[in-house]
């Protein structure tokens, strides 16, 4: 059972809370993602749990074990940094063979580690040429190869596709996949990115200054997320968060739209945010009668092939859309539509502490 436990870690680096109450768990053989920005403290809590960080408050336990205090090299873990440093002096089979010499793996069983790594990853290619002569997706393969020659119960990955372009960051988010399904191995992984975590992660963290905010599977993150914070992190284009007047108890009243939507949840002069997904936004069409509609100026289009965003403008209140690409096809910008949303679709929250309040 390689199930790990990080509870109440604090790691404080001068006047900077690096790490506050970061508590989370990852069941055997997950993949589990953690997701925050920059500085919101990735990179400390991996080192935290390898090992490399040390910790005077919070516990980490592994298979049980409580190994807050125990050497690196033994907690049976391994970490991929954003900057995968290779031996550039070292052929890739020198590179994936060097964590097992250090072990003092017998030469005979190397050799067979190495093939069935470099088979795993797809570069037996290249076992014979320098590192430096790889390309970087190449590259990458090679330092996850070294990250789990050794076999590791856990394997930490901080960022490792930052420095990959978006072509080869595909791939392996795709490769990151197989890989945990073919070796069973859990995983954590950090990253900024909230397409990576939700197309990677079975569950994941989100990180706010420190600490875990929410956790949940990507879809119950993206449909239900439980404040502001959360909302704003999951889903792209991001969400779309409006004003509202609150009238009455029950009731919103969003500036462009003739009559108020209710939400059971809302109190009478509550100061809230309204949240709506571009993906909720759709254009009026017939039998669209119970939905929320009003009339939108086309602003600004952003085709991604498949799907295009618009930039709408409703009086004075910006929006995002997303469309088929042969139905935004039909339009330009400066054009005027008609759109609709569900009231069921509106996410509201309190502005203050950024709570969920409930769904219209
Ligand atoms: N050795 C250190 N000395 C001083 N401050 C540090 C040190 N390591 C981390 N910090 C600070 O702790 C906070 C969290 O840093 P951390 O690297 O964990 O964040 P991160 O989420 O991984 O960020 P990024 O996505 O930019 O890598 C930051 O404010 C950072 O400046």
């Amino acid at each position: 059972m390689s199930e790990l436990k990080v509870k109440n870690l604090r790691r404080e680096f001068g006047s900077v809370v690096a790490l506050e109450d970061m508590t989370f768990d990852v069941a055997d053989g997950e993949f589990f993602c953690l997701l925050g920005p920059s500085s919101s403290g990735k990179t400390t809590t991996l080192r935290a749990i390898s090992g490399l960080e040390e910790l005077k408050e919070g516990e980490v336990r592994f298979d049980g074990q409580d190994v807050t205090r125990s050497p690196v090299q033994n907690r049976g873990m391994s970490m991929i940094f954003q900057t995968f440093a290779l031996y550039p002096h070292m052929t890739v089979e020198a590179n994936l063979a060097h964590p097992l010499r250090r072990d003092g793996v017998a030469s005979d069983d190397i050799k067979k580690r190495v093939g069935e790594i470099a088979e795993l990853l797809r570069v037996s290619h290249t076992l014979k040429r320098k590192t430096t002569t790889l390309s970087g997706g190449e590259q990458q393969r090679v330092a996850i190869g070294r990250a789990i020659v050794r076999r590791p119960r856990l394997l930490l990955l901080d960022e490792p596709l930052t420095n990959l372009d978006a072509k080869l960051r595909h791939e392996m988010r795709a490769e990151f996949k197989r890989l945990h399904r073919e070796l069973g191995m859990t995983m954590v992984y950090a990253t900024p990115d909230q397409l990576e975590a939700l197309t990677m992660g079975e569950r994941v963290g989100v990180i706010e200054n420190g600490r875990v905010v929410a956790i949940g599977t990507p879809r119950d993150l993206y449909s239900m997320p439980n404040d502001l914070y959360v909302a704003r992190m999951v889903g792209s284009p991001p969400i779309n968060i409006l004003s509202a007047a609150t009238p009455d108890d029950g009731q919103v009243q969003l500036s462009f739209l003739k009559a108020p939507v209710h939400a059971r949840s809302v109190l009478s002069g509550q100061d809230i945010a309204v949240g709506l997904r571009p993906q909720d936004i759709v254009l009026a069409e017939g039998g669209t009668a119970a939905r929320a509609r009003f009339p939108a100026k086309i602003h600004l289009t952003e085709p991604l092939g498949d799907v295009t965003i618009f930039d709408v403008a409703v009086q004075d209140v910006g929006l995002k859309m997303v469309l088929r690409e042969e139905v935004a096809a039909q339009y330009s910008v400066g054009d005027e539509i008609e759109v609709a949303f569900d009231p069921s679709d509106l996410h509201f929250f309190d502005r203050g502490s950024g709570r969920r309040l409930g769904s219209g």
